[in-house]
């Protein structure tokens, strides 16, 4: 065989936060990502994703594509469940009838929020939105269906590209006199480019060193929990040396916010079996957003 064979890596998401940061990061040589849009593979049609698997010649399938709004799935069930159950369940079929091995991106939000402390892998899960239900429905299906997998739950997950807390902060810091964010649900806040280091590693791992002990669930978010509020206020912080404004960021509970999907009070992970396995820590996450607010600014 010539020295030029590459193993190819299917990344579903591609235009997403974590799918964006994946298709950037530094792969080693020997690992190809193949990056897949909704255009060529749409969860929402499991049957048809399923197929893309079958026909790419892959080592190793990564799916951090998902339905991922959260109150809109209160009233979109059906297709949450489609997308963040279904479509995991069928890569996980296909990835399992191919031979290789799958990581799936999962959430916090599979959790109820009522731990006292940061929750770790094997917690019991009980998630309190619709959203969570779909994510948790992929967690299963994963397990059951393709024993070779890595389930990594993230959470709070924010980067220069798409949709995301620091961004909605950024724009309201920019408009309003003064911010209200919610001071009583507690969690880690995650780059999305963070992730992407990780998932390249791992996969690095398995497929490069051949790693087949360390098939399960890991939890992996930012070092370091804080609130939503506490995150505003960092980011606003960040934000004022560059535009001088800086409204002040009102610390308000829950009731007051109210929203159609319930979050968890408490969604703090524990990753010490990432890096007991792995041997990957996560950044801490205020390093993080430095990084991602410099990406922004320019
Ligand atoms: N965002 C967060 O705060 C958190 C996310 N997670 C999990 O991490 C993963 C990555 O999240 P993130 O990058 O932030 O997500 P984004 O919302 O940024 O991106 C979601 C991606 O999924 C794609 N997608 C949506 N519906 C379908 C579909 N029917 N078929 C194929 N692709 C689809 C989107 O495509 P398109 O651009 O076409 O819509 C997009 O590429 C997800 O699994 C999410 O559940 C976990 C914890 C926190
Ligand atoms: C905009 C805004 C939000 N909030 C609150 C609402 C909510 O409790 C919290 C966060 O709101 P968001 O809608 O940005 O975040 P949310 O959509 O809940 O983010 C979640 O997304 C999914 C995909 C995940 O998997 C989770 O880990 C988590 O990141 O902030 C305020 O208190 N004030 C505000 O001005
Ligand atoms: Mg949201």
């Amino acid at each position: 065989m010539t020295g030029e064979e590459t193993a190819r890596v299917l990344v579903t998401g591609a235009t997403g936060q974590v799918g964006t940061e994946l298709a950037r990061a530094a792969w080693p040589a020997g690992l190809t990502p193949v990056m897949a849009g909704r255009e060529t593979l749409d969860l929402s049609a499991p049957e048809a994703a399923a197929t893309v698997v079958r026909d790419g010649a892959f080592s190793l399938v990564v799916n951090p594509a998902a339905y991922t709004a959260v109150d809109a799935a209160e009233t979109d069930e059906a297709l949450a469940e489609r997308v963040n159950g279904e479509g995991p369940r069928a890569l996980a079929m296909a990835c399992a009838t191919a031979g290789i091995p799958l990581i799936q991106i999962s959430t916090d939000y599979v959790f109820d929020g009522t731990k006292a402390g940061p929750y770790v892998e094997d917690d019991p899960v009980a998630p309190l939105g619709a959203y969570g239900r779909s994510k948790l429905a992929g967690e299963v299906a994963v397990r059951a269906e393709c024993p070779r997998h890595v389930i990594l739950r993230t959470a709070w997950v924010f980067s220069a590209h798409g949709k995301n807390f620091v961004k909605t902060m950024l724009r309201l810091a920019a408009e309003k006199p003064e911010l209200r964010v919610v001071a009583d649900q507690h969690g880690c806040p995650t780059a999305a480019h963070d992730i992407a280091r990780v998932v390249v590693e791992i996969a690095r791992q398995i497929v490069l060193d051949g790693r087949d002990d360390a098939w399960g669930t890991y939890h992996m978010a930012g070092a370091g929990a804080t609130t939503w509020h506490g995150f505003a206020e960092a980011i606003v912080a960040a934000q004022a040396a560059r535009t001088g404004k800086r409204p002040p960021v009102h610390p308000i509970t829950t009731a007051e916010f109210p929203t159609p999907a319930q979050r968890p009070a408490n969604s703090v992970l524990d990753c010490g079996k990432l890096t007991r396995t792995f041997g990957l820590t996560p950044r801490p996450w205020p390093d993080t957003l430095a990084d991602v607010l410099a990406e922004l600014a320019g």
